[in-house]
């Protein structure tokens, strides 16, 4: 049984490549129906040795049964909000406050520029490479412990793909729900006489807090990462960006529209360049995020009580006002 078991091994292997080079880089190797082909293989094979099933097998995304409740978890590092800033003259504003603070002010300031998803902020923490916990943003300071339902997201690793992952990693970032898959949701919803939702935000908020996550598997969530945590046996890189791609070179899946920008003119380029790709991005965004890409700078500038003084979301006139 040595074979089947390193035919097992081999098997979630080649299911944790086909499923980064799908999710993360969007970049599938084989058909769909291969997949689902090599998934059954995998599936039979730990039913009939059952012994061999491990709780990060590609296999084991669905919780067994439904949560009484969810637990309180207590973010070791607070998650905090961001200051706003709805005009030019309010981003200005918020880079003048940078320069005067900075002792030694780098010419350009570079910019880490990203959008910002209208979803919710989630924490998951890997242990060892593996998806250990997850957690909703809550209050800043505790949140929700929804493990049992991030599992369910395809697009998020059970496993960190890395032949040396550190001891523990905080992956912050966005769950949210694609327009196509809300669209989707609401019209079956509707044919079954179910509640629909009234946006992808509150859908994808519904969908997380389902207490059985066979629910939630049934839901087209997705990740995308912004952040790190805590982060523990691993020297991570100096700078922001580097940083996104190195998450991503290690199967967590990341926005491809982020830019470095070095210099405001650029920023605010990038700002208008996304509020007019908006409407064709297939997910919602209400703004973005605009953040010094240096994490020394970062570190110089701290937070203000709630939010960070390195970054601000410059966000685009709500949607209601618009037509969609
Ligand atoms: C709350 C938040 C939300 N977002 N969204 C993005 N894209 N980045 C990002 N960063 C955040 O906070 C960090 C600046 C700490």
């Amino acid at each position: 049984s040595e074979q089947v078991a390193a035919q097992i091994q081999q098997l979630r292997k080649t299911l944790r490549y086909h499923e980064y080079q799908y999710h993360v880089l969007d970049n599938p190797q084989i058909p769909d129906a291969e997949y689902d082909r090599l998934f059954h293989q995998l599936k039979a094979l730990e039913q009939q040795f059952p012994q061999f099933i491990e709780a990060d097998s590609p296999t084991q995304r669905v919780g067994a049964k439904p949560l009484a409740g969810f637990a309180q978890i207590t973010h070791e590092i607070p998650m905090l909000s961001l200051d706003n800033a709805f005009s030019d003259e309010e981003f200005y504003a918020f880079v003048k406050r940078i320069q005067d603070r900075l002792i030694l002010l780098p010419e350009p300031l570079t910019f880490c520029c990203e959008p910002k998803l209208d979803g919710l902020a989630v924490s998951i923490l890997y242990v060892n490479g593996r998806l250990a916990q997850a957690a909703t943003r809550g209050d800043g300071t505790t949140g929700e412990d929804i493990t049992a339902n991030i599992r369910t997201i395809r697009n998020i690793p059970l496993q960190l793909l890395t032949d040396n992952p550190p001891a523990r990693l905080e992956v912050r970032g966005e769950v949210f729900m694609p327009q196509a898959g809300f669209e989707k949701l609401n019209e079956t919803a509707l044919a079954k006489g179910e509640k629909t939702f009234a946006n992808p935000r509150n859908a994808a908020a519904g969908s997380l807090r389902q207490l059985d996550p066979k629910v939630t598997s049934q839901r087209p969530l997705m990740l995308n990462a912004y952040g790190i945590g805590i982060a523990e046996g691993v020297t991570l890189p100096d700078t922001h960006f580097a940083r996104l791609q190195w998450l991503k070179s290690i199967g967590i899946p990341v926005n491809n529209e982020i830019r470095l920008c070095d210099g405001v003119e650029n920023v605010l380029n990038f700002y208008r360049t996304i509020g007019e790709k908006r409407s064709g991005l297939g997910y919602d965004i209400d703004g973005t995020v605009l953040k010094i890409n240096d994490i020394a700078l970062q570190q110089e500038l701290g937070f203000i009580s709630k939010a960070p003084r390195w970054a601000i979301a410059y966000k685009f006139p709500a949607q209601e006002e618009l037509t969609r």
